[in-house]
């Protein structure tokens, strides 16, 4: 084991002789742990979806970090829990098929929560998976002083001893403070087989445009409702085309999207007084969407019920689950 300490240093780049590498690494930890931020500041733009609210990532996102000695690409699957529908058993399907796939496992735990059952649970998994190096990230550290900090590192530590194998890494960071993310990055890419760069340069994520148009409108959707309809959105874009009959120095992209919700009773509340939230809804994923994308966009919502969609195989097939 060797814990790093609290300082902002990117390890020294190795020399260029040294073969380049790439592969997968992914973050597992419980909801809200804060894989997805951490995610999205090691490849420094919006690729996944984040909220305050657990279990927001529904799919599978990778984003990909470009370095000079190697490629990393992250995989961000969604926080393993108890399942309660037939969504819940999915979702903890894609997490555990994505462990035995990546190359390195690196374990999210908040500094500023005790190490609790859920996290005991998810360790317990990860020592059974034996043959990939993982990684113990302590995160959230701008929540904390340094003593509780060193705690946790403490804490991590020996649950690992406990279950009988050793973290190849334990590391500190704050993807809000930007603190040590640099080098977790350092940290992980000797840690991947030596392979020339799986995707070309400046892809930041291979994630189909329109589940990530998708996520972004499904993010805008939760907000302000978590407490009324905490998992009941899910969105559908039906379509993404070019406006036909456009110059073409002032494109412009439709996109025709669904939001789908599970009880007609829950419609008033995704709409709200005359339409007014459904059109902030729209406003505001516009704006993700035209930056992600790069082109102006159209965007057409319509709110529909697909009634229980959450417990029903074929709903949840449609919905892309
Ligand atoms: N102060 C602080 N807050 C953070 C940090 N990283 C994440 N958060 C917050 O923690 C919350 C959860 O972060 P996410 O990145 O969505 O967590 P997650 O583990 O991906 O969550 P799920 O998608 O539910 O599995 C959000 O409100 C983040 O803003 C950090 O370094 N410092």
């Amino acid at each position: 084991m060797s814990a790093r300490p609290n300082q902002e240093s990117a390890a020294p780049q190795p020399e260029t002789t040294s073969p380049h590498r790439a592969g997968f690494a992914c973050f597992v930890g419980r909801p809200n742990a804060g894989k997805s931020t951490l995610t999205n500041a090691l490849v420094g733009q919006k690729v996944a979806i984040t909220s305050n609210r657990p279990q927001t990532t529904r799919h599978t996102v990778r984003g990909i970090v470009h370095r000079d000695d190697a490629q990393l690409i992250l995989v961000d699957t969604p926080g393993l829990h108890k399942p309660r529908t037939l969504l819940g058993e999915r979702l903890n399907d894609v997490v555990r098929t994505t462990w035995a796939e990546v190359d390195v496992i690196g374990f999210c735990l908040p500094a500023d929560q005790k190490l609790g059952p859920g996290d005991k649970y998810i360790v317990k998994e990860l020592a059974g998976i034996r043959k990939t190096p993982k990684i113990a990230i302590i995160t959230k550290t701008d929540l904390v002083d340094s003593k509780t900090l060193a705690e946790q590192l403490l804490a991590v530590s020996a649950l690992a001893q406990e279950l009988g194998f050793e973290w190849a890494e334990i590391v500190p960071v704050s993807a809000v403070g930007d603190q040590q993310v640099g080098l977790l990055a350092d940290l992980i890419a000797p840690l991947l087989p030596e392979s020339p760069p799986l995707y070309p340069e400046g892809d930041l994520t291979d994630e189909p445009e329109m589940v990530m148009v998708a996520e972004l409108i499904r993010e805008a959707a939760l907000e302000g409702v978590r407490d009324e309809l905490p998992h009941s959105i899910a969105v559908v874009v039906e379509e993404m085309l070019p406006r036909e009959d456009r110059p073409a120095d002032k494109p412009l992209l439709d996109i025709h999207a669904n939001v789908y919700i599970e009880r007609p009773s829950q419609k008033g509340i995704i709409i709200g007084p005359k339409g007014k939230r459904l059109k902030d809804v729209g406003t505001k994923s516009r704006k993700h969407i035209e930056a992600l994308l790069g082109t102006p966009v159209y965007l057409d919502l319509h709110v529909k019920v697909a009634k229980d969609w959450q417990r029903d195989p074929k709903q949840l097939r449609k919905l892309g689950f």
